[in-house]
């Protein structure tokens, strides 16, 4: 099913699957799409995960400490599929556990649990040809990471293969929120525009409602991340899906809004 973004900006959600654990991580999940998340990326936790910043690291340890494996993932995306038909679902991975896990194998489980994409952090277009050929096999979408220092020809390649949605990093550097975003985010979406007319998602340091503002003035869709595991971090198992909801809600109030509420708390 092609990815939509029913809301302007759309809103990608990251989590990290199994963190603290899979059943928490399906209630998350269902919370913040009922919040109006229009795309879940389920990250596979990975023992190396060095694009990631402190957040999601520790993330990834937990659910690496907790067995959380990829067969596990896939089994949380088609649980999430019967639950929520019209979400949009991505496998966040890289590519070592999915190389391990066998890519066709991968592939036409993914296909079955009804993902939508897939995303691999470190898998560069121009060595994708054999992954995209089994992507294609099993109708995902392949969606691939375009950052700032990225040559044109490399952002072409990038719009040629790519299905779904493209994913801008609003900066080079690793995950993480942060006060505000560069420049470099709306000038690489800009680039991209002259080579696709898909959806572009902008991420990295999205963590307030002025940030899903900004970038709704020229991308399509934001992606959480960071800001998303800080919360469940600090949060019991009961307590984080209320509050993942009621954080992406607030995403959603218009900046004034959401500044005049922060006065008013
Ligand atoms: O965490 P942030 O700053 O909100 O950025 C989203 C990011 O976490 C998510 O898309 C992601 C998780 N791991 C990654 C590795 C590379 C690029 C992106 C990611």
């Amino acid at each position: 099913m092609p990815i939509r973004f029913a809301s302007k900006p759309g809103l990608v959600a990251y989590l990290t699957a199994g963190d603290p654990d899979l059943s928490t991580t399906r209630e998350i999940a269902l919370s913040a799409i009922d919040a109006g998340a229009d795309v879940i990326e389920l990250g596979v936790p990975f023992s190396d995960p060095l694009a990631d910043g402190p957040v999601i690291q520790r993330a990834s340890e937990r659910a690496v400490a907790g067995g959380t494996r990829l067969v596990d993932v896939l089994e949380l995306a088609a649980e999430l599929r019967v639950a929520r038909p019209s979400a949009g679902l991505v496998i966040f991975s890289y590519y070592n556990p999915v190389l391990r896990f066998g890519i066709e194998k991968f592939c036409e489980t993914a296909e079955k649990a009804g993902v939508d994409g897939v995303l691999v952090t470190d898998m560069i277009v121009e060595e994708a040809d054999d992954y995209l050929v089994h992507l294609r096999r099993h109708h995902l979408a392949p969606i691939f990471l375009a950052a700032p220092t990225s040559p044109d020809e490399r952002l072409k390649k990038i719009a040629e293969v790519s299905e779904g949605f493209v994913y801008a990093i609003s900066r080079t550097g690793i995950t993480g929120a942060q006060k505000n975003l560069t420049a470099d985010a709306g000038q690489l979406v800009r680039r991209l525009r002259s080579y696709t007319n898909l959806p572009i998602a902008v991420g990295f340091g999205v963590s307030t409602a002025e940030h899903v503002a900004a970038v709704g003035e020229f991308a399509d869709a934001a992606v959480v991340g960071s800001a998303l595991v800080a919360i469940i971090e600090k949060s019991t198992s009961e307590e984080a899906p209320s509050s993942i909801a009621r954080f992406i809600r607030g995403l959603r109030e218009s900046p004034s809004l959401a500044g005049a509420a922060a006065l008013a708390r």
